[in-house]
């Protein structure tokens, strides 16, 4: 049983195409890595694969459910981290984590996770006197509070330090290790190389490579994931130009 099913999946914001019948799985234990310029439809996707927009055709199933269908029961067992969660002005971490916890049946203990993420200090503080990569790494805990079988991250360590990226990084192989499903984006090939075992190029709604970081790595000239990725982007605007 793949954890993630898209087939065929698009989507159209007024006239315009924007994700074209993209395919992919990710089983478990799996990190798969969507990446792609700004702009190339990763959101979109991520979007409509959680059922927060409604794809124009096409199918998405999540442990064997369709997230618009079976909402309540999935994300129990689904985590999500985004760029720019909302949350409520005055609010302590320490009051975030428990309305979070509340949400869900059996969550899990949110210091450990707190202390994981370097944030324990922070437990008073109100969420807005924290810095950017502090409000990023708490977004994180949060999305690990239901004790999830799949993650979702979006560009998980933008705005960290070097620092804090290394123990995110090392966070989330632990995850990995312990059998978590992961779908991430980002636009850090470093951190796509370490830990992403497969990976979708996308270009214009479109996937110009889809498989395994080393398969893409094997198939370009190069011997680094970015120079890679900007292989098959520019190998791409070289064919289009050539038509
Ligand atoms: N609500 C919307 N209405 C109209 N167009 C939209 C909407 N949301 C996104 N788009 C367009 O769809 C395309 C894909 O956007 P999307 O946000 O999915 O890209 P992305 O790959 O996530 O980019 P980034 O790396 O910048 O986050 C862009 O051209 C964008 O302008």
């Amino acid at each position: 049983m793949e954890t993630i099913n898209v087939n065929n999946l698009s989507k159209s914001y007024d006239q315009l195409e924007v994700v074209k019948g993209i395919s992919f799985t990710l089983s478990k234990g799996e990190v798969f890595g969507l990446l792609g310029a700004n702009g190339a439809g990763k959101s979109t996707t991520i979007e409509c694969m959680l059922g927060t927009k409604h794809a124009d055709s096409g199918t998405v199933s999540i442990l064997e459910k369709d997230p618009i269908k079976q909402r309540r029961s999935l994300f129990e067992k689904v985590g999500v981290q985004f760029q720019e969660a909302s949350y409520q002005e005055k609010i302590t971490v320490k009051e975030l984590c428990e309305e979070t916890s509340s949400f869900y049946k059996n969550p899990q203990e949110y210091m450990p996770l707190l202390a994981q993420f370097g944030l324990k200090e922070k437990i008073k503080n109100l969420v807005s006197e924290l810095s950017g990569g502090q409000r990023q790494r708490l977004f994180i805990v949060l999305a690990l509070i239901p004790n999830p079988e799949v993650l979702f991250l979006d560009e998980l360590t933008t705005g960290l330090d070097t620092k804090a990226r290394r123990d995110v990084w090392k966070g989330i192989a632990e995850l990995k290790e312990k059998g978590m499903s992961i779908f991430l984006t980002s636009h850090f090939m470093d951190e796509v190389e370490i830990l992403c075992n497969r990976i979708g190029i996308l270009k214009d709604g479109r996937f110009i490579f889809y498989g395994t970081v080393e398969d893409a790595i094997e198939e370009s000239p190069y011997d680094t994931l970015e120079e890679t990725y900007l292989w098959f982007i520019d190998e791409e605007d070289a064919y289009v130009e050539s038509l």
